[in-house]
């Protein structure tokens, strides 16, 4: 690791802390040498929906919010800032704040990753299936509303004077991590601007061979080189907390985008070992070793981690829009359940969905499929459908949007996924590579729902293994921040930390993986090339819309 042990001190419990900012909540663990969680707190914040499409967050409140997660979770833990020898942080990937060097005021609120206010934009940059593949071929990723990259431009497009004082470096652009990473290292007295790897990887800004900003790229979509942070492995010390702030002291050691953070705290090191994060959105993620492998069904090539001064290791993700979300959804606006802990029994007490299949493309589709003209929908209600058959759609629909992208997985690192081939996307081909998936880590807030995860065991017919510790976001960027400063040795330490805590084995006689499954792909072709250019003229308010036409060429 970076840097060699810190010598250990007798008779004291040496910890780490480690904050996951989520899309809907902050998060702060504290975790002692066995990984054993001693403390912890978590605050929501205000989703702010100003039109539709748009999805924005007040980076002051996530700013708030973290300050205090982090006193509240010392305070539950019993332990002080000084007690801690290092704290990582996890984020939200993909949500732009741009700020002012001078005062740390966010000149905009933050972009968040589901926004959809790029989408023109972002057709611009890539109009044709050859200039998407030479995004591809430099990011690991295709132009599309869900990076960070154009939405920074956006933001300076759109707000009084901003490219000219981005272009005379008074302001600061980056992920949720810079945000943090510069407010607890002292903001304007000193905060540091860097960023991580695997969060640089998702700007569509990077070079994913070289770890650096591409000049052409960030050229080409609208991005001053001098606003960016610099690039960072995702285990260092970047700095230490300030001595005002609630990590006074306290080394700032890691940063990794949420979703690779849960990949290392699943312990997912070799290669072909997978991972889905079940929060807001769906993220399945397989680690590919030291190269990054070019996916051909429409999956995201991206860093899953660099430990300190080792070489980076890559991931092939789909990524997943609507999970979580779309249990809120139910309970805020249909108002179908008072509380998602009602879910599971009221999904639970019918047998099946009753035909109904819900399609939430609410900000199109995202892997493997990549539709951004598709929206939400229902299908297949007749006058039996009840409530609790469309909660148990809705639980349904996660299950095969992941069976999607692992059914892309596997034809991608050409292996089987254990599931029969439907007629889906990604069909499996070939057999028995290493990277085949053959059990799935599974995490986030929606494992709490049982059901969900048997669904989940029988659409894929792998099975679906929970750990002890489901918050692995906060326990891979504890991991990481804690091999940074020397508390774990290695990998293999970090492997033994791991434990089992639940199981789902597939059931055989299940219709999900066959009839069901193939019926899901007529639900989704509903819900394809619903957004054509008169409906929806204001997706980016300096070009018109994107016809039908447009939108097929452009998917990859
Ligand atoms: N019992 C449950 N059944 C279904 N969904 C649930 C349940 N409990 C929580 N969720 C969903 O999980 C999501 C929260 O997960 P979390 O990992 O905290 O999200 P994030 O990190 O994206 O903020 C919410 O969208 C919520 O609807
Ligand atoms: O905040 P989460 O857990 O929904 O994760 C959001 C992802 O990082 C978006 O890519």
């Amino acid at each position: 690791m970076v840097t060699p042990p810190s010598a250990p001190r007798p008779g004291r419990d040496r910890f780490v802390a480690a904050i996951d900012q989520g899309t809907t909540s902050t998060r702060c663990l504290v975790l002692d040498e066995h990984a054993v969680v001693r403390g912890s707190a978590q605050l929501e914040h205000a989703q702010h929906y100003p039109q539709p499409g748009w999805v924005e967050h007040d980076p002051l409140e996530i700013w708030a919010n973290t300050a205090a997660v982090v006193g509240r979770a010392l305070a539950t833990a019993g332990v002080e800032a000084s007690d801690l020898v290092a704290c990582g942080v996890a984020n939200q990937r993909e949500t732009a704040v741009v700020w002012e060097h001078a005062t740390g005021r966010p000149v905009h609120p933050a972009v968040v990753w589901q926004d959809t206010r790029t989408e023109a934009r972002c057709r611009r940059l890539a109009p044709t299936p050859e200039a998407v593949e030479r995004w591809r071929a430099v990011t690991g990723l295709p132009p599309s509303t869900y990076f960070a990259g154009p939405k920074i431009a956006w933001i300076l497009d759109h707000v009084d004077g901003a490219r000219e004082r981005a272009e005379a470096g008074e302001l600061l652009a980056g992920t949720v991590d810079s945000w943090l990473v510069w407010n607890l290292t002292g903001g304007v007295d000193g905060g540091v601007h860097v960023t991580d790897v695997t969060n640089a990887s998702r700007t569509l800004l990077m070079d994913l061979r070289s770890l650096s900003w591409s000049a052409e790229l960030a050229d080409e979509t609208g991005v001053p080189l001098r606003v960016l942070p610099e690039i960072r492995s995702s285990a260092e010390v970047y700095g230490h907390g300030h001595r005002t702030g609630p990590l006074a002291g306290v080394p700032v050691a890691a940063a990794l985008g949420d979703q690779h953070a849960a990949l290392v705290g699943q312990a997912c090191f070799e290669p072909g070992s997978s991972k889905c994060t079940y929060g807001t959105g769906g993220f399945l993620l397989t680690n590919t070793g030291d190269r990054p492998v070019r996916s051909r069904h429409g999956l995201l090539t991206t860093v899953a981690y660099q430990l300190g001064a080792e070489p980076p290791t890559y991931a092939l993700e789909g990524s997943v829009a609507v999970a979580g979300s779309l249990i809120h959804w139910l309970r805020d606006r249909l108002e179908l359940v008072r509380d998602v802990s009602e879910v599971e029994s009221l999904a639970g007490s019918v047998d099946d969905s009753g035909g109904a299949y819900f399609v939430p493309a609410f900000s199109g589709l995202y892997a493997p499929r990549w539709r951004p003209d598709a929206r939400g929908t229902i299908t297949g209600l007749t006058a039996y459908t009840g409530r609790a058959h469309l909660v148990r759609a809705a639980l349904e629909a996660t299950c095969f949007q992941t069976r999607e992208v692992a059914d892309a997985m596997a034809s991608d690192t050409g292996a089987v996924s254990g599931a029969g081939s439907g007629p889906g996307p990604g069909a499996a081909a070939g057999a028995g590579s290493a990277l085949g998936l053959r059990e799935l880590r599974v995490d986030g807030g929606m494992v709490a729902n049982s059901l969900l995860m048997q669904l989940q065991a029988d659409t894929l017919q792998v099975p679906v293994v929970a750990p002890e510790v489901v918050e692995t976001t906060a326990v891979g960027a504890a991991f990481a921040a804690g091999l940074a400063v020397g508390l774990w040795r290695d990998r293999d330490e970090l492997r033994e930390l791991w434990r089992t805590g639940r199981r789902w084995e597939p059931r055989t006689d299940s219709d999900l993986p066959t009839t069901r499954w193939r019926e899901w792909h007529r639900a989704v072709d509903r819900s394809l090339g619903w957004v054509a250019t008169e409906q929806h003229p204001a997706a980016d308010d300096d070009t018109a819309g994107p016809t039908v036409d447009d939108l097929a060429k452009e998917r990859v």
